[in-house]
C-alpha cells in the first residue's frame, strides 16, 4: 500500500492504546486496513493487530520495561507499522475526550490547541492525559505530520441552554462549568448509520445507550443530540464499570468533611472503585458478573438496568416521546442479558422483546408488533475519527496551494 494515502487513528485509554490504519477509497471515504491495540500497559503489555478480514498480523507480548506507558505503546505500534508494513501516515486522528466549551468540531492540532486541551485534564483525569500524551509524542517525533483532535463532547455542543446548565450561579456556567455530554463520536456514528439500517426512525426521536467501560445515553432528535446523561465530567449519569454515575453532591461533601478523605482520594475512588465493581465487590466486567452466581453480581446487573431505565424516562421527556431505542458499545452490543433486563423495565414504552433475536444479537431485537422498536447497532468511533480527519486534511490541502502541489 502506498503510505501517501494512509491515515492513523489513535484512541488512547487508561491502560490501552487502540489504533487503526485507514486508506482512502475511490469515493474519498476511509477504508479500514489494519486494526490493533496495545493493552495491559503497566501490567502485561501485548501488541495485537489484524487486517480488514480479521486475519491476525501480530500478537506479541512485551515487558513492562519495554512498554512502561502510553507513549511507549504508541512507539511500539508505530515502529511495527513502519517496519513491517511500510506505513508512514499522512495524518493522525486522535480521540480526545474533553473539548470544553470551545470545540464544537474536530480541529487540526498545533501548540495552541494542545495548551487549550491541557486545561481540561482535571475534567477528564482518566482520559485526557492519555489522549494528549500520544499527540505530544508524535508531534516531537514527526513535527510536520498533520494531527487532528476529534472530541467526545463536540456532537453535544449544540444543546439548548436548558440542557447544558447546572442550577448553579451563572458565573460558573460562563467559566465552563456545564453539562457537556460525552461519547459523542459514538453517537455521531450511530446517527450516521440510522438512515441505512433503520430509515423509518432516522429522523425521529431515538435514545441511544452507549454501554461500554464508560456508559452514557443520548437523546437524538432528527439525528442531532439534544440531551445526554453525562455532564461536566464522564462521572455523571449511568453507573459504569468503575464510576458511580449520578450522585448526590452531598456524598462528596460527607466524604471530605466527615470522613476526612482528600480530594485526590475521592477522585481515585470515583473513577476506579465505584459502579459495577463497587456494587458487586467482584468485577467491573459484565462478562464476569454474568458468569457469577453471587447475589451481589446479580444485584449490580439489575441496578445497571434499573438506572438505564430511569435515564430512558428522562430522555423520553426531553424528546417528548420515543420512536426507537438503540443499544451499542461493548456491553450494549454483546450482553443479551443486560439488554433483556433493561427492555423488561421499558415495557411501559410499549416495547416487546424478541428473545431469540436478542440472543442472536440481531439488528432489531423487538417483536414486529412492538410499538417502539429496539435495535443493536455496533458503534465505530475510529471510523468517525477517520472521517473527520480526512475532511480536515482535504480542506487543508485545498486551502494550502503549497501542500496541494506537493
Ligand atoms: N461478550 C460480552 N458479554 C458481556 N459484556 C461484554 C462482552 N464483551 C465485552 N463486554 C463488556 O464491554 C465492556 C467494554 O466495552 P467497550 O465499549 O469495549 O469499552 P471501552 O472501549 O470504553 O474500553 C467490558 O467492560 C465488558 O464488560
Ligand atoms: C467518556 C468515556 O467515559 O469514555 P470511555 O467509555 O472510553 O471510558
Ligand atoms: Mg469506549
Amino acid at each position: 500500500m502506498s503510505s501517501r494515502d494512509a491515515i492513523l487513528i489513535v484512541n488512547a485509554g487508561s491502560s490501552s492504546v487502540k489504533f487503526q490504519v485507514f486508506g482512502i477509497g475511490t469515493a474519498g471515504e476511509p477504508v479500514r486496513l489494519i486494526k490493533g491495540q496495545v493493552d495491559g500497559i503497566g501490567t502485561r503489555p501485548r501488541l495485537r493487530a489484524s487486517d480488514s478480514d480479521g486475519a491476525v498480523l501480530i500478537d506479541r507480548m512485551s515487558t513492562v520495561a519495554d512498554i512502561p506507558d502510553v507513549p511507549a505503546a504508541l512507539h511500539a505500534a508505530g515502529d511495527w507499522l513502519r517496519q513491517q508494513h511500510g506505513i508512514n501516515p499522512v495524518a493522525v486522528g486522535h480521540r480526545v475526550v474533553h473539548g470544553g466549551p470551545e470545540y464544537d468540531k474536530a480541529v487540526l492540532i498545533d501548540a495552541d490547541v494542545i495548551a487549550r486541551l491541557e486545561k481540561y485534564v482535571p475534567l477528564a483525569p482518566l482520559h485526557q492525559p492519555n489522549n494528549l500524551a500520544p499527540i505530544r509524542t508524535i508531534g516531537e517525533r514527526f513535527p510536520g505530520l498533520a494531527q487532528v483532535a476529534c472530541f467526545d463532547t463536540a456532537f453535544h455542543r449544540a444543546h439548548d441552554a436548558l440542557a447544558d446548565h447546572f442550577a448553579l450561579p451563572e458565573h460558573l456556567h460562563d467559566e465552563g462549568v456545564r453539562r457537556y455530554g460525552f461519547h459523542g463520536l459514538s453517537y455521531e456514528f450511530i446517527a450516521s448509520r440510522l438512515p441505512a439500517v433503520a430509515p423509518d426512525i432516522a429522523t425521529g426521536r431515538v435514545i441511544v445507550a452507549h454501554l461500554g467501560s464508560g456508559a452514557s445515553m443520548c437523546a437524538l432528535s432528527n439525528g442531532r443530540s439534544i440531551e445526554s446523561t453525562m455532564g461536566f465530567t464522564a462521572l455523571d449519569g449511568l453507573p459504569m464499570g468503575t464510576r458511580p454515575g449520578h450522585l448526590d453532591p452531598g456524598v462528596i461533601l460527607y466524604l471530605i468533611g466527615q470522613q476526612g478523605m482528600s480530594v485526590a482520594g475521592v477522585q481515585e475512588m470515583l473513577y476506579h472503585d465505584c459502579g459495577l465493581k463497587g456494587l458487586s465487590g467482584i468485577s467491573n466486567d459484565v462478562r464476569e458478573l454474568e458468569a457469577s452466581t453471587d447475589p451481589r453480581a446479580q444485584f449490580a446487573l439489575e441496578y445497571f438496568a434499573y438506572r438505564i431505565s430511569l435515564c430512558a424516562g428522562m430522555l423520553c421527556a426531553a424528546l417528548g416521546g420515543l420512536d426507537a431505542f438503540v443499544f451499542t458499545a461493548g456491553i450494549g452490543e454483546n450482553s443479551a442479558g443486560v439488554r433483556a433486563r433493561t427492555v423488561a423495565r421499558l415495557k411501559w414504552l410499549g416495547v416487546e422483546l424478541d428473545s431469540a433475536a436478542n440472543a442472536s444479537h440481531a439488528l432489531r431485537i423487538s417483536r414486529p408488533e412492538s410499538r417502539c422498536p429496539v435495535y443493536v447497532i455496533p458503534t465505530d468511533e475510529e471510523l468517525m475519527i477517520a472521517r473527520h480527519t480526512m475532511t480536515l486534511i482535504a480542506d487543508r490541502d485545498v486551502s494550502d496551494p503549497a501542500l496541494a502541489r506537493s
